[in-house]
């Protein structure tokens, strides 16, 4: 039954005598929850999947493909793999795969399962993330790893022969790489009869995934049929759920989820027993303001409450801070974790009893048409709120806040957000593709077809890169290199450019920078201070070159992390950089790329720039007052943002490397540039464009 209240509801009088005060965690410990063996094998034969374990084995011995739907926290992804090793899949040197779309519930679950059968990770139990690989071939049997992971494994072993089953788990996100994977498994179980999939979550529409799973058996062939498994995929539905999570909805809209959820978590912290919080907000910034607003709140009050621990969780955090969010809540104190959806599937979180659910999130949303894609505060739907509801109750009962109306819920909510394929820019899809020798993209069989436009976007993209021939096939070695850089091509091709003028060691580090959310911190109410921060570093050629100041900063302060709170600098976004940074170093040494330095030329510098963001090339309008530029392309209306040091300067040339779409579309990370630069950069791209405008 749902409940309802309103954040902003008066609060009791506060008669807790401990000291208060909001606390951010800083150390960090282990993520072991210290329980014995036999409690883990009872825990484990609690869950709702225990009983489906026959069932379950039955299937994915008798069948292709196995879809499996069973509520969140029902034991699908960590206990399954372990019945298909108990079962003998992993046999004869055969490994089991299950793939998630995020990196942390990798690393989390993967430790889970190591725990849980008493292996030290990486031995029997590995997981493998971008630019992590915990796993040894000769004895990992399960293994954990993302689907993007997978897609890179194909480019050696396009057959994935090592592995007996693979498990596709959360597939109802959808997400660019699990549709592409899909799309692969498909291809590859025609040549491999003997690959078993299973396709799990708690939200996933299971008819949909079985008609696109469901290989006919004329294609099958004979002798398949009569001795291999069978093609229609099952579909098996767990029935049962963990902990019971009671619902509570508002009783009327919020028009700022931000605020709402500050005072659903001060209520919660007032009037709830002990337990740690989750909440869910969009982003980097709507985290920390709202870190800052809780700080805020607890000293305001005349009576302190219990101490409350604030960790904000993004993909942006360096690993040690993420880790944060797994230690054990200190006695008497409670935790608040301020996530983006990073934590919306796959997690357990032991001690979260609230989720706070602002039911929004940021997505990305790609036009063709205007060749632009802004990554925007939209909605979330019902499957979403689902998977963040199920944050709750997975250890015990637990609650969970939506900020929004029940009617709102049942009503408009959509049932499945839309996949990221047909909302994203299909660049770095391509080109995957192409890299595992799918030459016919327009004709390979996705689970939802992406827009024929934004197809002809990308490839006419790739190919003004120099990473496509006119056969549409990748170039040698270009294309082939930059499919081995595990980066926006448009990025990689920054790099490899930069090799060829001399200045790849500022590029990586920009490329670096580029990967991290900002590494600004921007405080309510502290703008002017950011703005002075800025201007300390700023270069007349715009925000990347501005940045090689801040890192030499960064590095002649020692990496200070004072340093970084005097100048408005995040010093968590600048160890993440430094992490990045060196495994491009890596990388890049890997691909005969031999590091060098132009001495902040910053010519060449912005010249390496060009060749990798041309596409994004804009002309300002100069009988417009008001710092109107207009993009080459496709004459899109675009502005400086006004956190660009370029912002009001106005350059008449420059390149950007992404928008932001409020009022207006503004243009951020701008660099200034020479027009015939273009030309250089992309012949074919701008001969007909720039003609007219270079000339004056
Ligand atoms: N790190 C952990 N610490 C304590 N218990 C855990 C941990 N990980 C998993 N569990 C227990 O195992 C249960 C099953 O988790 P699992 O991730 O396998 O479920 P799931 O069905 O895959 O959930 P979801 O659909 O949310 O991914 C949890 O509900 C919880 O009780």
């Amino acid at each position: 039954m749902a409940q309802f209240w309103k954040p902003g509801a008066e609060r009791p009088r506060l008669i807790d005598d401990e000291e208060g005060g909001v606390l951010f965690y800083a150390s960090s410990s282990s993520t072991s929850s210290g329980i014995g063996y036999s409690s883990i094998e009872k825990q484990r034969q609690r869950l709702p999947v225990f009983n489906y374990r026959t069932a379950i084995l039955y299937l994915v011995e008798t069948h292709s493909t196995t879809i499996i739907v069973g509520e969140t926290g029902s034991g699908k992804t960590t206990q399954i793999p372990q019945y298909l090793k108990e079962a003998g899949w992993a046999e004869g040197g055969r490994v089991i795969a299950c793939t998630q779309p995020r990196r942390l519930a990798v690393q989390a679950v993967a430790s889970r399962v190591a725990e849980e059968m008493g292996v030290k990770l990486g031995d029997e139990v590995g997981y493998t993330i971008r630019f992590e690989d915990l796993t040894d071939q000769n004895v990992t049997r399960i293994k954990f790893l993302t689907d993007g992971v997978l897609l890179r494994e194909m480019m050696d072993d396009p057959l994935l022969t090592k592995y007996s089953v693979i498990m596709v788990d959360e597939a109802h996100e959808r997400s660019l790489s699990t549709d592409i994977l899909l799309g692969l498994l498909k291809k590859i179980q025609r040549r491999r009869p003997e690959l078993r999939l299973i396709i799990s979550s708690a939200t996933i529409e299971a008819k949909l995934m079985s008609d696109f799973f469901c290989i006919s058996k004329r294609r099958k062939g004979k002798g398949a049929e009569e001795h291999g498994p069978r093609p229609e995929p099952a579909i098996l539905s767990v029935q049962g759920r963990g902990f019971n999570v009671q619902i509570h909805y508002l009783e009327e809209p919020v028009s700022d989820y931000l605020q709402a959820s500050v005072s659903t978590v001060m209520l919660i912290h007032d009037q709830e027993p002990m337990g740690d919080i989750l909440v869910f907000l969009t982003g980097q910034d709507d985290i920390e303001a709202a870190a800052q607003l809780l700080t805020e709140e607890v000293q305001n009050q005349k009576k302190k409450s219990s101490r409350l621990i604030v960790l904000p969780l993004y993909s942006g955090l360096p690993r040690a801070e993420q880790d944060l969010v797994f230690s054990p809540t200190p006695r008497g104190q409670r935790k608040v974790i301020i996530s983006t959806n990073i934590a919306e599937t796959s997690l357990t979180l032991e001690g979260i009893v609230y989720v706070v659910d602002s039911g929004f999130s940021k997505q990305r949303f790609y036009n063709p048409i205007s060749d632009i894609e802004n990554l925007v505060v939209a909605p979330i739907s019902k499957a979403s709120a689902k998977q963040r509801t199920g944050r709750a109750g997975r250890v015990r009962p637990g609650k969970c806040y939506r900020l929004y109306t029940e009617e709102y819920f049942l009503k408009e909510m959509p049932a499945e957000g839309i996949p990221e394929m047909q909302r994203s820019n299909l660049v770095s899809c391509v080109i995957q593709l192409k890299s595992l020798g799918i030459d016919n993209i327009l004709g390979f069989d996705w689970p939802a077809s992406p827009a024929p436009e934004a197809m002809v976007r990308a490839l006419e993209v790739l190919y003004a890169l120099g990473i496509l021939d006119d056969d549409a096939k990748l170039t040698s070695p270009t294309g082939f290199q930059i499919a081995e850089i595990p980066l926006d091509p448009m990025i990689s091709k920054m790099i490899l450019s930069a090799n060829q003028l001399g200045c790849s060691e500022e590029i990586i580090t920009i490329a670096g920078i580029l990967s991290v959310q900002s590494i600004w911190v921007s405080i309510r109410g502290a703008q002017k201070e950011l703005d002075e921060a800025r201007l300390r570093f700023a270069a007349a050629e715009g925000d990347l070159v501005t940045y090689l100041n801040v890192y030499k900063g960064f590095l002649q302060s020692g990496k200070s992390s004072q340093w970084c709170h005097k100048n408005c600098i995040n010093y968590q976004a600048m160890k993440k950089v430094i992490e990045i940074r060196e495994q491009l170093r890596r990388i890049s040494h890997r691909l005969g790329i031999v590091l060098k330095s132009c001495d902040r030329d910053t010519e060449v510098l912005r010249k390496a720039i060009t060749a990798g963001i041309f596409a994004n090339a804009c002309r300002l309008e100069t009988f417009s007052q008001t710092g109107m530029y207009k993009t080459i392309r496709t004459s899109q209306e675009v502005y400086i943002h006004p956190s660009s040091v370029l912002f009001r300067v106005n350059p008449k040339w420059v390149v950007f490397h992404s928008l932001v779409s409020t009022d207006r579309q503004y243009m951020r990370n701008v660099t200034a540039i020479d027009p015939s630069w273009l030309l250089e950069a992309a012949p074919h791209f701008y001969q007909h464009q720039t003609a007219n405008y270079v000339a004056y």
